[in-house]
């Protein structure tokens, strides 16, 4: 692996949606600056630098007033660049950790501190080397109050996980919705087994995130919001929403971030629904002070 790669849109078009007051992108990356915050030797993927300044940016460009800061698979389980573009937001962003599952209680502290609210288990085969459930589970049952774990998976091992996910002592967030095949419909094979998964325990919430991963339509992904859309009308007390910025391995299909937030609108078309999937929901897990 030698050349850096560039996952983002040089100048994202300004939304015709407004998000509401306070709206959260609960979805969202750093990408070093590789100078302070190296990439780890177990990078599946080395990407061009995407600092804090850069997100920002695009946070207020956009019309977000938060970020939550998800912890890339390119930073492995070393959290200082999340943790520094934490700190730099002045209050406004949180965080999600990657952890060894040999962590200490000290560290964990340290991390909750740092404004982490929760710890990522990657199953994408892609991205991570590995990913044991018997430690993951060992770790969550020793979580900080408060915490939640925030799982990644496609929609192939989900009834494999199905036990694992039974077994989480804490809250769960499913990224991007486990991946289901989004041109399948709303009530296609995938859809219905998250479904499933959804009504097996009232405390697992779901990013209806990544249009831009999930429909191979394109731009403006018909296929995405035809089958998201009922999800969060049905779950409207457990979505969270975000860009996905800097839209780690996307170099092939930049999507424009502007048309990103415009997909809101079109998947919680109320703004009822627009204020629980953007500021109440992402503020009851990760600004539980506030609620
Ligand atoms: O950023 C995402 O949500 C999705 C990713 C990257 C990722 O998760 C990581 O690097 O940790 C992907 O599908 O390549």
């Amino acid at each position: 692996m030698s050349d850096r790669i560039t996952s983002w849109h040089p100048s994202p078009g300004k939304p015709r949606f407004t998000p509401p007051p306070g709206a959260v992108d609960a979805h969202c990356h750093v990408f070093g600056p590789q100078d302070r915050f190296p990439f780890s030797p177990k990078a599946k993927y080395l990407p061009e630098d995407a600092g804090p300044e850069m997100l920002f940016a695009l946070r207020d460009h956009l019309g977000f007033s938060r970020n939550v800061i998800v912890q890339a698979s390119c930073h492995g389980t070393d959290n200082a660049a999340t943790l520094d573009a934490i700190a730099r937001s002045d209050g406004m962003a949180r965080g999600v950790a990657v952890v060894d599952p040999a962590i200490g209680a000290e560290e964990l502290a340290a991390l909750h501190a740092g404004g982490m609210r929760g710890i990522r288990f990657n199953f994408l085969k892609r991205l991570v080397d590995n990913a044991p459930k018997d430690r993951f589970l060992e770790v969550a049952s020793r979580l900080p109050a408060g915490w939640h774990v925030v799982i990644y998976f496609e929609a192939d091992i989900l009834e494999e996980l199905r036990p694992f996910m039974d077994a989480i002592p804490v809250p769960i967030v499913v990224d991007h919705m486990g991946r289901p095949d989004v041109t399948q419909g709303p009530d296609g094979p995938d859809l219905l087994a998250f479904r499933r998964l959804l009504d097996s325990r009232p405390d697992i919430h779901f990013k209806p995130t990544c249009p831009d991963r999930l429909d191979p339509s394109g731009d403006p992904w018909d296929a995405f919001a035809a089958a998201v859309r009922p999800l969060v009308e049905e779950y409207p007390d457990r979505c969270i929403w975000g860009t996905d910025w800097p839209h780690p391995n996307m170099q092939d299909a930049v999507p424009d971030d502007g048309h990103l937030t415009d997909m809101i609108p079109r998947i919680a078309p109320t703004e009822q629904l627009q204020r629980k999937l953007l500021v109440d929901n992402p503020r009851r897990l990760y600004w539980a002070e506030e609620v």
